[in-house]
């Protein structure tokens, strides 16, 4: 049932997940995938390290680059201190559309803005459509050949501020390694890796934190 896996993982959100609970949303996919069917979700062991850094940076804008069915998008939002704001940009409108239904049904939506659209043609508006500066913290987690670009695209923009933390998933599987040449060997980021599982299976993956020096 449900003509895409999307679908299917929202249908099941909605049936096992209590309205409102993020966490119990949160769990629905990551049983669903771990069981059912795989998805690219973070999942929940790489996801730990991704609450982690929200956590220590306390951001106040968030940026969220590839959404697919929101589930970072949901565990960022459940963690934001009050007013913080997390825009994740999606170019799939279908994934967009079901990305929206699960962070409604886990009532998250107040907190979360999600751009249909290319990054490399939403980056450019973000100040001016939020009538803000810089980004605390960006996840990165979409086509793995736009990290690189997409970092360059977000320095030009005056996006970045000393200290701004960009996390990337999947350095290692199914890696970016353009990506993680330019910032480990970048005098502008300190990077740090974490190494990891890839989510629902046993193969070695891990994330990049990368802290903008400016
Ligand atoms: C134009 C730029 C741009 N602008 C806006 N949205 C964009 C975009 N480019 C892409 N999107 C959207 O982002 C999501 C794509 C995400 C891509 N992610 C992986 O490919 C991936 C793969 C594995 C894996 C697969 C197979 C294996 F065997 C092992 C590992 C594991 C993982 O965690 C993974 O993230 C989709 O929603 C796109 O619509
Ligand atoms: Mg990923």
């Amino acid at each position: 049932s449900g003509q895409s896996r999307p679908m299917r993982i929202l249908q099941f959100v909605q049936s096992a997940a209590a309205p409102g609970d993020a966490n119990s949303a949160i769990c629905a996919v990551d049983s669903y995938c771990a069981n059912v069917e795989w998805a690219m979700n973070v999942g929940d062991k790489k996801g730990q390290i991704l609450d982690a850094v929200v956590l220590a940076v306390r951001p106040r804008w968030v940026l969220e680059l590839g959404t697919y069915c929101g589930y970072s998008t949901m565990r960022i939002a459940r963690l934001l201190p009050p007013g913080a704001r997390l825009v994740t940009l999606e170019m799939n409108q279908h994934y967009a559309q079901v990305a929206k239904q699960i962070l409604g049904h886990a009532g998250l939506d107040t907190q979360v803005d999600l751009l249909v659209g290319a990054s490399s043609a939403l980056i450019p508006q973000l100040k001016k459509k939020f009538e803000m500066e810089t980004f605390d913290l960006i996840f990165i987690d979409h086509w793995k050949a736009s990290y690189l670009p997409d970092a360059r695209l977000l320095e030009e923009c005056g996006l970045l501020a000393p200290g701004t933390v960009l996390l990337a998933d999947n350095v290692t599987c199914p890696g970016a390694p353009d990506y993680l040449q330019y910032v480990r060997n970048s005098p502008r980021y300190r990077s740090e890796y974490f190494p990891c599982q890839l989510e629902y299976l046993q193969v070695e993956d891990g994330m990049e934190k990368s802290v903008f020096l400016g």
